[in-house]
Order: C-alpha cells, then sequence, then structure tokens
C-alpha cells in the first residue's frame, strides 16, 4: 500500500528581492518605474515528498536554505514558483520568538499561541498546567516573555509547540539553545512523537542529533536539495562537502581527490575523501587469537591495523579510526596525534602499519570502522590526506548484561544498613528516577 504523504513540494522556488545598496531601495521608491533590485534565489526547483510518519533532518550550510524551505512548508512565506502540498495540522518551532507577544506574560503567551496553533481556550485550560510543567521555568511563567532568556525562550515555545496535538512538528535549530538536561527532554518528546506515527521536520547542524532522531534527510547547499535518502548517506555527503569546500580555499593543493564507491555485497556504503599524498591501503580487524575477522566476541581484545601507503615524505603524520553504528554514531576511535603518540616522518615510497588495541566492551552489534591519515601543519592546522568512511563492518557478539553503547563491567555493593530498610528487596527506590538515569 502506498504510504500517505504528509508534505508534498513541486518544483518549489523562491525568490527574494535584493538591494546592492540601501540608496538603490530609496531610487526605486523616489522614482518608480524601474526595479533596482537584484533577484536572489534561496531555493530552487525542490521536488520532495514526506510521507506521514517519518522523521526527516535538513542539513546544510549557513544560507542554504533550510529556513526558507521550512517557512514556506509553514505557510509563512509563499514560494515564487511550485506548489506545496500539507496534510495534517502544523506546529513549528522557527524562529525565536515566532508567534510569541514580547509584552505578554508566559502564561498568557501560552493561551496566545495556543490559539494561533488551533486549540480552544478550553484544551488550552487543561493543558497548561502539563505546558508550564514541560517548559520548567518556575515564576518566569508570570513574567513578560521579554524579560526571559533565550533559554527560557526555548523551553516554553518548544512546551507549547509540543503539546497543542500536532500532526506535523517542525523544529528549526532552536533546541541548541536549551541546557543539555532540557536537550535530552526534548529529543525524548521527540522520539514519543516519532512513536505515535507523527511527522517530523527537524534542521540541525548537529549531525549526531540528525542521525539519532531521523529517519530520512535532505541536503540543502546555495538553494539546492543536493542529497536525500538515508541520514548516514547524507551525512556523509554533507562532510564531503565540508570537505571540498575546505579544499577549495586551500589554493596550495592542486588536486583534492574524492571517491565514492557503493559496497552492497557489505550493506555498508564507503565514502572516501582526501588530498592525496599517502593512502589507507587496508584496516583489518584482529582478534586476540591473531585472526583477522569481522565478527568479535564482546570483552575480547582487538586490534584495528591500519596500512598507509606514503607517496610523499609527510613530516608530521598521524593515523586514526573511529567505529560507528549503524546509525552513524561514533562509539569509540581515537588518533595517534590525541593519543600523543607521535609518528616519526615518513619517507616518499613507504608503507606503515599501525595497530590500536583495545579491550572490546561494545555492546554486541553491528558497527562500521572508519579509517584516516592526516598531515598536521602549522598551528595545527590539519589536511586530511586519505579518510575512508565504513571502510569495514564489524560485529560483536556475546551476552553481557548490560544496557548502552559499551557493555562495561560494573561493580554493585550493597551495604545493608539496618536491617529494618533493606532498600534491594524492599524496592524503596524510586523506579522512575532508575528509569531516567
Ligand atoms: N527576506 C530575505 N530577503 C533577501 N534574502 C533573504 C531573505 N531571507 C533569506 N534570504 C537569503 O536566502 C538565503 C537562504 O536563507 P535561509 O535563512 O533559508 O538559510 P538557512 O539555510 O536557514 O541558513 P542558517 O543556517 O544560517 O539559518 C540566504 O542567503 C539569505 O541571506
Amino acid at each position: 500500500m502506498a504510504e500517505e504523504i504528509a508534505i508534498s513540494l513541486k518544483n518549489v522556488s523562491k525568490c527574494y528581492k535584493r538591494y546592492p545598496h540601501p540608496v538603490e531601495r530609496l531610487k526605486e521608491i523616489l522614482l518608480p518605474g524601474k526595479s533596482r533590485a537584484e533577484e536572489f534565489w534561496a531555493l530552487r526547483d525542490i521536488d520532495l515528498e514526506i510521507p506521514k510518519g517519518h522523521t526527516l533532518g535538513i542539513i546544510g550550510q549557513n544560507g542554504s536554505g533550510k529556513s526558507t524551505l521550512l517557512q514556506i512548508i509553514v505557510g509563512t512565506l509563499t514560494p515564487t514558483t511550485g506548489a506545496v502540498t500539507v496534510n495534517g495540522r502544523i506546529s513549528a518551532l522557527l524562529e525565536l520568538g515566532s508567534g510569541f507577544n514580547p509584552e505578554f506574560t508566559g502564561r498568557q503567551n501560552v493561551f496566545f499561541n495556543g490559539r494561533l496553533l488551533g486549540m480552544t481556550q478550553e484544551e488550552l485550560e487543561n493543558k497548561f498546567d502539563e505546558i508550564a510543567a514541560f517548559a520548567d521555568i518556575g515564576e518566569f511563567i508570570d513574567q513578560p516573555v521579554k524579560t526571559y532568556s533565550s533559554g527560557m525562550f526555548v523551553r516554553l515555545a518548544f512546551a507549547v509547540a509540543t503539546h497543542v496535538n500536532p500532526e506535523i512538528l517542525i523544529i528549526d535549530e532552536a533546541l541548541s539553545v536549551g541546557d543539555i538536561l532540557f536537550q535530552r527532554k526534548c529529543f525524548r518528546k521527540i522520539e514519543q512523537f516519532y512513536q505515535d506515527g507523527k511527522t517530523i521536520l527537524f534542521v540541525s547542524h548537529d549531525l549526531t542529533s540528525i542521525l539519532q532522531l531521523c529517519d530520512r534527510a535532505i541536503l540543502l547547499d546555495k538553494s539546492l536539495m543536493i542529497s536525500q535518502g538515508e541520514p548516514r548517506q547524507v551525512a556523509l555527503a554533507y562532510k564531503s562537502l565540508i570537505a571540498q569546500r575546505e579544499a577549495d580555499q586551500n589554493t596550495d593543493l592542486a588536486s583534492f581527490q574524492q571517491k565514492y564507491e557503493q559496497k552492497n555485497d557489505n550493506q555498508i556504503g564507503e565514502s572516501r575523501i582526501g588530498f592525496g599524498g599517502a593512502e589507507v591501503i587496508s584496516v583489518e580487524v584482529v582478534n586476540s587469537q591473531g585472526t583477522t575477522t569481522q565478527t568479535v566476541e564482546w570483552a575480547d581484545i582487538i586490534t584495528v591495523r591500519i596500512t598507509i601507503y606514503f607517496y610523499r615524505e609527510v613530516v608530521r603524520p598521524f593515523v586514526g579510526f573511529a567505529i560507528k553504528d549503524l546509525k552513524g554514531i561514533p562509539i569509540i576511535g581515537t588518533n595517534t596525534f590525541h593519543s600523543k603518540k607521535d609518528l616519526a616522518p615518513t619517507l616518499a615510497k613507504s608503507m606503515v602499519v599501525i595497530e590500536f588495541s583495545w579491550q572490546c566492551y561494545m555492546s554486541p552489534g553491528n558497527y562500521t570502522v572508519s579509517a584516516g591519515v592526516a598531515e598536521l601543519g602549522e598551528n595545527h592546522s590539519i589536511t586530511q590526506l586519505d579518510r575512508r568512511f565504513d571502510m569495514l563492518p564489524l560485529a560483536v557478539v556475546g551476552n553481557p548484561p548490560s544496557l548502552g553503547f559499551f557493555a562495561l563491567p560494573i561493580n554493585i555493593e550493597c551495604n545493608v544498613l539496618d536491617n529494618s530498610q533493606n532498600i534491594f528487596s524492599d524496592r524503596q527506590i524510586n523506579a522512575s528516577s532508575i528509569s531516567s538515569s
């Protein structure tokens, strides 16, 4: 059965008028008849369908068109060309302060903003305590919002946006303003929305958040949508783009090579960036028996062995690896520079093998191994010579009793202080305080 579409954009473009100098705007008013504005296309030919129940991450450098796209979807901007269809009630957290009256108190704004978002007075009265508890800004709820810090603002705005029962939730970067505990609370709320089958659009420069929260992503660049699909692939495309921009700015290095291969046999797509000069020839994982393998036992001592060929002399080389989970979230990794194991200068046409060994306490599951070689320059500037993302799949097997990314041996002690209060058997510990840790 075809998926129901929550948001559809067909050939959407947005053109702004820009004046090269403010005086040109004045001239246009005083001497009408001739437009003195220049056209600026903030979005071009965007074709996008977001099925219901999906969480879409939107990635892109500053000025790439992300906010323009969201505003067009929300309806606060009209596209210059193209058509937008939205199926479902939207609640959006766009610019800080939009939808709030600065002179009103937080309490008044909950009602003001809630009404704008389609709630009735009665619904808001019923929800108010829940909204105030989520925002958790204490007595500031009765102060004018113009006196709020940006963190308080986003707390209240997020609380309202997520408690008005939207079918589509749109969040533009706002969460980065809140403190870490509030961010966690918001993430849980977004995950809850996802589980409830709602559609979410999420803009962030933090790729880890995109990987954690989203099941698909798009990359905008200079008004165009240049990549869409699985978040891990789109995040890699973004990293390649950033590396390419850095390379373009570095005119000393004539050739920037970018290779991209799809390795379907491993179900992982390798991505590769670098200036050349050295090459990661191979990466192997070796277990404590000395066997090269892609499946290791939990708690075994494993070695990541990286073989590098240096085409030229590199004065301050460093080599590193990263292990990521299948969402692309880094789990463990280091490099010789961070580990203060400086490598000697290498000669041209030399082969070097570097080994990183550790006891593999990663939780059982599937991972990928990435590796790279780089050169340290003046002022700690870094030139990537060859970085190979997701070269190798790695499975950790075993059955350790633990939660989280690592299953570390945990020492548990119980001291019975008073026979009448055996804390474990009497379940005196508050269950919610355990589960929220
Ligand atoms: N009202 C406007 N008039 C003219 N140009 C505008 C206007 N609003 C946005 N732009 C331009 O359109 C481009 C896209 O802006 P937009 O705010 O959508 O980018 P963004 O990807 O959200 O950036 P950021 O990550 O910095 O928020 C930018 O170059 C911006 O300067």
